[in-house]
């Protein structure tokens, strides 16, 4: 990915307002889905909040790795697929869940696994966007996200002290 230069920092408590408002939008989208997808590991956090504000309670992952240094993306690692039992009509019904899209790589090699799924994020940036049928918050592209569970509590220099710390 290119070089980021703002930070969003997320708290806990709006994660889960921002996923919360995901399960909304998804649950005006369809009745039922069949089953969640979440892609692992970022995906497992929001899959949680709202497999229980849908009622699912068939929940598989797909498990993908390819940021390893921080903001440095490497090549996409398939480490698990899903299921071939979830694999049938080519993922109608299902939704596939993650924290968010960046440059989009990860969506679409899970969107060529299940073509009919419906894909949705918590965040996406511009690149991801199109690649996702609902998400909630959009950032820019040089922007990172810090989610809460990547965070400490640490001192704060103050303001009129400048970046310099
Ligand atoms: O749109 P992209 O540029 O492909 O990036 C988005 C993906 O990157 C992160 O996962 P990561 O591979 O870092 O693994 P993790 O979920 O285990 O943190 C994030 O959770 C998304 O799955
Ligand atoms: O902005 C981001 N934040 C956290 N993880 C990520 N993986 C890709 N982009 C991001
Ligand atoms: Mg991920």
């Amino acid at each position: 990915m290119s070089a980021t230069e703002k930070s969003f920092p997320v708290s806990w408590e709006q994660f889960h307002r921002d996923a919360r408002a995901l399960a909304w939008r998804l649950a005006g989208a369809r009745a039922e889905w069949k089953a969640i997808v979440c892609i692992t590991r970022g995906g497992l956090v929001p899959a949680a909040i709202i497999a229980r504000e849908l009622g699912t309670r068939l929940i598989e992952t797909v498990c993908i790795a390819s940021y390893h240094d921080y903001n440095e993306q490497g090549d996409l690692k398939v480490l698990k697929e899903i299921s071939p039992a979830l694999l049938e009509n080519e993922g109608d019904g299902i939704l596939i869940v993650d924290d968010l899209t960046d440059t989009g790589k990860t969506a679409a090699l899970v969107r060529a696994m299940l073509p009919k799924a419906h894909f949705a994020t918590v965040y996406a940036k511009p690149k991801g966007r199109p690649l996702v049928d609902t998400f909630i918050t959009e950032v820019s592209q040089d922007t990172w996200i810090f989610f809460p569970w990547d965070l400490g509590l640490t001192f704060q220099a103050p303001i009129a002290r400048g970046s310099a710390g």
